[in-house]
């Protein structure tokens, strides 16, 4: 795969959105088709930790008792059933670590949690108030019972004395509900409007903590102008709208044809929102139900609508894959010292090992997204605590989404994302010992949040395949997305490999090239001497190969040796580091 740093100062190109598989994502560094590459070998792997793991497979939340912030919006209520959520009310029910009693237990990170006191001295004011009291003390307010500055995302607290839900993911999975209309328009809204980045305005007001209706007064007139803006949009006449827009008190949401001159950091949040509407709306249409048959199936129609006819949203999903992704690669080091489930050792260290494993088979360093090269000019240092506080708000919109299912897995996937940006702005790789803590529910939010771009790459891949079946094009060899059953035999198959390439004695296959039926008995005899002289020859080379073996050993070992004696961090053999967990499964 070839990959290109991103650069700052790169505008996309006009035809970023183009579909070539060997494009590179603009403002990632892989190509299409490298992530659909990887997305084929991981998925089995995600999906296998995300539905067979109990610690993966349930989520703690408060998916009933927080209130809308911004609004109240008793009609945006989605009365369907398939918005309900099934939560596990009965005690039994929940795996038995995460029982209320067993909460306190939990042990978390290395790292240590910072305290409110320690937490209010690293308090700092880049933006001198500009964006109004409330910007930057977002952490302290109301919801946050245990929350860290460095968080891009309101926790949910999985505290035994804090109100929450157990939900178990794989019972209550995201796919079609019906909540539609003016509510969830509302929410998506909101979302979009954290992204206006606007100059900060004057006598203090906040932008940001306090801006439901986007510096609109009412939401009627928010709600006029976007109509507006749809309305002129459809008309081709953006420019217009930009200046009709700038006329106005507000700023409007960030459309991609403003992007060209737009700073990388803005266009990440943007893609990030967007994407993550985009992976919503596959899932969504995926799984869709056919209200006449009853029937859950994939709705084609669905598709075109809301993805195939927009590029530029199908690209977000893939620029949010390659963003998640790099973020799971870079908790490698956090993981080794993370404690899954202390009441069952045997599953704690299976766990381990799966998302060691899932960690290790994604390329490590910026190969994939270079987080590196954001927030990096003294201009844009400020702007991280703008986006921060933006990303947080749009955690807290998701309160007021009146769907309980599509509630729970928005907030679960802005929890996600939220992660993703903490451990790429605040993680050091190498080091983990100054990272902040990962919650659990974080944890869990970023690899489910990861399994559902997974996902949708794959639908994305299946519903490109059926468009080309229906309108005659031939495309031979596309894979498609795989039922759970194809997904663990899939699974089983790469294990296999693995486990063969770890238990591989470099004996070659020597296969029998003939049909007894259709020989005569000296050609069956003449088959098997040249076997068997392969392999004599074969033993005959591993012996000359020792020495150079041995001496190869020596090297190695004499270097973990000298590690050791020098009190460094005593560097792993080769297997390790492909295989990690393997010794302790
Ligand atoms: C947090 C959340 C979670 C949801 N989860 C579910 C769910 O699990 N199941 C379910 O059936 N419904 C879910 N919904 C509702 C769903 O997302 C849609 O809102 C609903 O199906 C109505 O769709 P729509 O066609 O009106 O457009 P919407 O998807 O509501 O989009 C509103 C407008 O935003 C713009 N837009 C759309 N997609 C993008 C994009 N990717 N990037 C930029 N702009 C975009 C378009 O201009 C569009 O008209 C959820 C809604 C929210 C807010």
């Amino acid at each position: 795969a070839s990959h290109a740093a991103p650069s700052k100062s790169k505008n996309p190109p006009p035809n970023v959105c183009d579909f070539e598989p060997g494009a590179i994502v603009s403002d990632a560094c892989a190509s299409y088709n490298t992530l659909e590459q990887l997305n084929e070998a991981i998925h089995p792997y995600l999906h296998s930790i995300t539905q067979d793991t109990d610690f993966f497979s349930h989520y703690r939340l408060s998916l009933y008792s927080k209130k809308c912030p911004f609004w109240s919006d008793e009609n945006g209520m989605c009365g369907n059933v398939a918005c309900a959520v099934n939560t596990l009310d009965n005690e039994e029910d929940i795996p038995l670590v995460w029982r209320a009693k067993e909460l306190g237990k939990l042990e978390g990170p290395t790292a240590q949690h910072p305290g409110k006191k320690q937490q209010q001295e690293r308090r700092e004011k880049p933006l001198q108030g500009g964006l109004g009291e409330n910007v930057g003390e977002s952490c302290v307010v109301e919801y946050d019972d245990e929350c860290d500055d460095r968080d891009y995302c309101v926790p949910d607290d999985e505290g035994a004395t804090a109100k929450g839900d157990y939900v178990s993911l794989v019972d209550n999975p995201e796919r079609f509900t019906g909540y539609a209309g003016v509510g969830s328009q509302q929410v998506w809204e909101a979302i979009y409007r954290e992204n206006c980045f606007s100059k900060p305005p004057k006598n203090g007001q906040s932008t940001s903590q306090s801006s439901p209706f986007g510096g609109f007064e009412n939401q009627q007139q928010m709600h006029a102008a976007n109509q507006l803006r749809n309305v002129m949009k459809e008309q081709g006449l953006q420019q217009n709208v930009k200046s009709a827009i700038a006329q106005g008190t507000a700023t409007a949401r960030l459309d991609p044809v403003e992007f060209d001159d737009t700073c990388l950091e803005k266009r990440v949040f943007y893609r990030v929102v967007s994407g993550m509407h985009a992976s919503i709306s596959t899932h969504l249409c995926w799984e869709y139900l056919n209200q006449t048959t009853g029937q859950w199936s994939p709705n084609l129609g669905c598709y075109e609508n809301r993805l195939h006819k927009f590029p530029d949203r199908i690209s977000n999903i893939y620029f949010n894959y390659a963003l998640v992704m790099r973020a799971v690669g870079k908790i490698k080091q956090h993981v080794q010292d993370y404690s899954f489930c202390s009441e069952d050792p045997a599953q704690d260290t299976r766990t381990k090992a799966m998302v060691l494993r899932l960690a290790s088979a994604i390329p490590s360093g910026p190969e994939i997204f270079d987080e590196t090269i954001m927030f990096q000019d003294p201009d844009t240092i400020s702007l991280k605590e703008d986006f921060r506080n933006r990303f947080r708000n749009v955690s807290r919109v998701m309160d007021c989404v009146g769907c309980d299912k599509c509630r729970l897995w928005g907030k679960l996937q802005t929890n996600g994302y939220g992660t993703a940006l903490k451990v790429l702005f605040e993680f050091d790789e190498h080091d983990s010992s100054k990272d902040p803590p990962l919650r659990r529910t974080e944890l869990v939010a970023l690899l489910n949040t990861m399994d559902r771009l997974s996902h949708s790459l794959s639908a994305i891949k299946e519903f490109r395949s059926m468009i080309d079946e229906r309108d005659g094009i031939a495309k031979p060899g596309i894979p498609t997305l795989q039922s759970s059953e194809e997904v663990l035999k899939t699974k089983s198959i790469l294990e296999d490999k693995v486990d063969e390439k770890f238990d591989d004695d470099g004996m070659p296959d020597f296969p029998r090239r003939w049909y007894a039926e259709n020989m005569t008995v000296m050609d069956e005899f003449w088959a098997e001497l040249e076997l068997v002289t392969k392999a004599f020859l074969w033993v005959l080379k591993s012996w000359v190969r020792i020495p150079g073996k041995m001496m190869k050993i020596i090297i190695i070992e004499g270097s973990r040796l000298w590690d050791y004696w020098l009190g460094l961090p005593v560097r792993p053999r080769s297997w390790e580091i492909r295989f990690p967990g393997r010794d302790e499964l």
